[in-house]
Parts: C-alpha cells; sequence; structure tokens
C-alpha cells in the first residue's frame, strides 16, 4: 500500500488519531508530550502514529495534510491543528467537545 493510501486509511479507521514523535507514554519531544497530554486529559481513547518509526509517514502526511509540522490531531476525518492549538483548544473547554463527539 502506498504511504497516502496507509494514511488515509488510518484516518479513516481512527475517529481520533495522534500523529506524534514518540508515544503518549514516552512522548520523544516536548510538542509531542503537551499535545498528548491535552488529548489524555480529554479522558477518551485515542490512536497514535509515531512519525519517528515511520519516516514515511512522516515524509508525506505534511504534503498531505498541508500542515508542515508534528503533533497532528485528527478527528473524524479532519485534521484539527498542531501543538499550540491543541492546547488554547484544551484551555478554552473545546477540545473535549471536539473528541466527544468521535
Ligand atoms: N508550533 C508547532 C510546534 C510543532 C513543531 O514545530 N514541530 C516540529 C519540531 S518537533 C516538526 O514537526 N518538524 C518537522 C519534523 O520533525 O518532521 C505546533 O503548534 O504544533
Ligand atoms: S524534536 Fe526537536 S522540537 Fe520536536
Amino acid at each position: 500500500m502506498d504511504t497516502i493510501d496507509k494514511i488515509k486509511q488510518q484516518i479513516e479507521e481512527n475517529k481520533i488519531i495522534l500523529y506524534m514523535k514518540g508515544s503518549p507514554e514516552a512522548p520523544m519531544c516536548g510538542f509531542s508530550a503537551q499535545a498528548s497530554q491535552a488529548v489524555m486529559a480529554c479522558g477518551k481513547e485515542f490512536a497514535y502514529v509515531d512519525i519517528l518509526q515511520n519516516p514515511d509517514i512522516r515524509a508525506e502526511l505534511p504534503k498531505y495534510a498541508n500542515w508542515p509540522t508534528f503533533p497532528q490531531l485528527w478527528v473524524n476525518g479532519e485534521l484539527i491543528g498542531g501543538c499550540d492549538i491543541m492546547l488554547e483548544m484544551h484551555q478554552n473547554g473545546e477540545l473535549s467537545e471536539v473528541i466527544a463527539s468521535a
């Protein structure tokens, strides 16, 4: 399967999916750590992909998403945003709402 198809499948099959560096338990970058903590605080199960272990996705997702960096949170097939957006939405309560809608 080519990388774009793999990405599309992941996003379709997982209502909440976080593309990040490392894992929520062992994040490998401060941005990914903060983002995964905000998502975890919403209390709903979510999928994640460690892009450090998936260099093809690291290379292709930014083009597909039209978003240059990681982490990236996707909910219901749509890009929500990166770390700054997740933290802002966590602070104003919108992150839980979006995640609850998944
Ligand atoms: N301001 C960004 C911070 C994230 C960021 O700058 N990520 C960088 C460093 S971890 C990145 O993903 N660079 C591309 C790469 O490492 O593939 C956000 O809101 O998500
Ligand atoms: S890995 Fe260096 S800032 Fe994320």
